[in-house]
């Protein structure tokens, strides 16, 4: 945001209405760590482009190296690998890919990662999400305190909650123990934790169910509430900033839901608790300082399920898995930090959207997960991903030059083969696709679990090889068409494959796996920013749409006239009017 003074940004707490008002802060000089040159001047990069002007089909690639499948997959530990040899790329490429990210910096802005030396300039933040899963005994130092320890006090004080909670010692007005959690929270404060907490659904014995409300529309809070008893609820506000309206407006009805059955505003209290990094304003909302749950400014809304945001994760799972989930994530961290780039699957991940969108110019990016639990696995890659790179200035503020961002989106399998998958195949969009399967599952019918995962390896498959003019012609003859018949079926019925796919799988959906998978995402994510040069952790485009709505919300109530507003929006003020009842 531009501010009076030169060199100076202006910079809030990321939430509106901003609280405390803005502030002035330097611009750091240089950037610490993203590209500092743009990606499409390297020479290296006019090479690929030129590479990708003949690129063999992947049926060929596969006769001619019959060792293909297996250089072009890695593996992490004994139970999750990454197969990429269905994508348009050799050994020689990916090596090219690899130096372009040497070039730009790469290296340094991973080491940064790790010793708080990558900063979020806009907002005037360190970025020290992986700090959430190291383990006790390591060393962190921020403006020159050791943060280790403040981590684990943190995690000590969720445990101890999730004790007396489990032990049915933490009650509600009745002295009935607590049977419900609902996470009041948006976007960041929501999608991760509502979505490993269906991801592991299998692993949620401590009896305490949970419950997520977002949304504004009040069908969201009403559909949740009429399933619950106020006796035996327990809401935990989430919002980094404590100043969100959705979170406000749903935490506020909340309350005066428990209110009318409790009668007692005294006794609201048992039923709250809080997750933010701003004390002042969970107070004042009516929580008690000893019932809010701290996060810091230093983590990214859309990378805090490993903090207390996490908590009603570790509610419904318990905490000792709220652990495994953590270590699964730093064992990723680790990865990430030590492994040569040629075999660090999250750089190779976020280098092949480069060569897919940046090289060979498709535009999205699809993730199909082969698991009914996995449903919100999709929506929480869509803030991840796009919230974090949908960025079209560098991080000293100048126009990118090549495309940031691809539209990240997707659905489980095999739903959605049914649904849209007729365009991957056929449709003149290629879409790089990203299956991820999962070989054991706890449930039984182990005959559908072949079939899934079959249909998985069938996609991959035709997406890659397709099948052949000759191949459908011999299919129709051998039915006996007529020549005619032939000829009006054989376009329609032709797949062009060559339509690249990676298969991430894995040998089980534990929590260690699911911290590990959704860390590997938050670093492809990290590297793409370094990668483009982007900040990746600032979100600046979502506020104008907030401030439009919250004078909107004035003239939907007849408070102020629409006269403000464009003609479009004028109009649709008025039929709303029209037909309010
Ligand atoms: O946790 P908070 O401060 O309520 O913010 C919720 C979400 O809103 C955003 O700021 C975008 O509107 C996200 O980045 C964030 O995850």
């Amino acid at each position: 945001m531009p501010c009076a003074t030169p060199g100076w940004v202006k910079t809030s707490p990321g939430c509106w209405p901003v609280t405390p008002a803005p502030r002035c802060c330097p611009l750091p000089l240089a950037n610490n760590h993203g590209a500092t040159v743009p990606l499409s001047t390297l020479p290296l990069f006019a090479a690929l482009q030129h590479s990708a002007q003949h690129l063999p089909p992947l049926a060929k690639r596969f006769q001619q190296n019959s060792q293909r499948a297996q250089q072009l997959t890695f593996h992490f530990g004994q139970s999750l690998l990454v197969d990429i040899s269905r994508q348009q790329v050799c050994t020689t490429t990916l090596a090219q890919l690899c130096e372009l990210a040497r070039q730009l910096n790469l290296p340094k802005a991973i080491a940064g990662l790790f010793a708080d030396n990558c900063f979020n300039p806009s907002e005037q933040r360190a970025v020290l999400h992986t700090a959430l899963r190291m383990p006790a005994g390591a060393v962190l130092e921020h403006n020159g305190v050791n943060i280790i320890p403040a981590v684990h006090a943190e995690l000590a004080k969720m445990r101890r909650f999730c004790q007396r909670v489990h032990n049915g010692d933490w009650r509600g007005y009745t002295g009935q123990p607590i049977k419900d959690v609902v996470n009041i929270g948006i976007g960041g404060s929501d999608l991760g934790p509502a979505m490993v907490c269906e991801a592991l659904a299998p692993y949620c014995t401590t009896g305490i169910r949970a419950h997520f409300v977002s949304n504004i529309d009040p069908a969201h809070l009403a559909t949740t509430l009429a399933r619950l008893n106020p006796a035996t609820t327990l809401f935990v506000a989430s919002s980094k900033s404590f100043g969100t309206d959705e979170t406000m407006s749903n935490a506020m009805a909340a309350r005066q839901w428990l209110l009318n059955a409790c009668g007692n505003p005294g006794l609201v209290q048992q039923h709250f608790v809080a997750v933010s990094t701003n004390q002042r304003k969970v107070v004042e909302f009516g929580i008690a300082a000893e019932n809010m749950f701290e996060f810091w400014s230093w983590v990214g809304g859309r990378f805090s399920l490993w903090s207390a945001i996490g908590l009603p994760i570790a509610l419904a799972i318990g905490f000792e898995r709220f652990e495994e989930l953590l270590a699964g994530a730093h064992a990723m961290d680790e990865h990430l930090r030590t492994m040569p780039f040629e075999q660090n699957i999250p750089v190779l991940l976020a280098l092949l959207t480069v060569w897919n969108h940046n090289v060979l110019g498709h535009a999205s990016e699809g993730v199909f997960p082969y698991s009914q639990l996995m449903h919100r696995f999709p929506a929480f890659l869509q803030q991840l991903n796009m919230e974090s790179n949908g960025k079209s200035v560098t991080l000293s503020g100048e126009q990118v030059s090549s495309a940031t961002g691809p539209i990240v989106w997707g659905d489980v399998g095999s739903n959605s083969q049914h649904a849209f998958f007729q365009l991957l195949h056929q449709g003149t969009a290629v879409v790089p696709a990203e299956f991820i399967g999962f070989v054991n599952s706890p449930y039984d019918f182990p005959a559908h679990r072949h079939k899934l995962l079959a249909n998985m390896l069938a996609q991959a498959e035709a997406l890659a090889f397709g099948k052949s003019a000759a191949d459908v012609e011999a299919e129709l003859r051998a039915e006996g068409l007529s020549e005619q018949s032939i000829a009006e079926l054989l376009p329609s019925k032709v797949m062009p494959g060559n339509r690249p796919s990676t298969v991430i799988l894995c040998k089980e959906l534990t929590p260690h796996t699911l911290g590990s998978l959704i860390a590997m995402y938050e670093h492809k994510t990290f590297v793409q920013g370094v990668l483009w040069g982007v900040n990746s952790f600032d979100q600046w485009g979502v506020e104008l749409g907030k401030k439009l709505a919250s004078g909107l919300v004035d003239t939907l109530m007849g408070k102020t006239d629409a006269a403000a507003h464009d003609p479009a929006t004028q109009q649709l003020v008025q039929q709303i009017f029209e037909w309010r009842k």
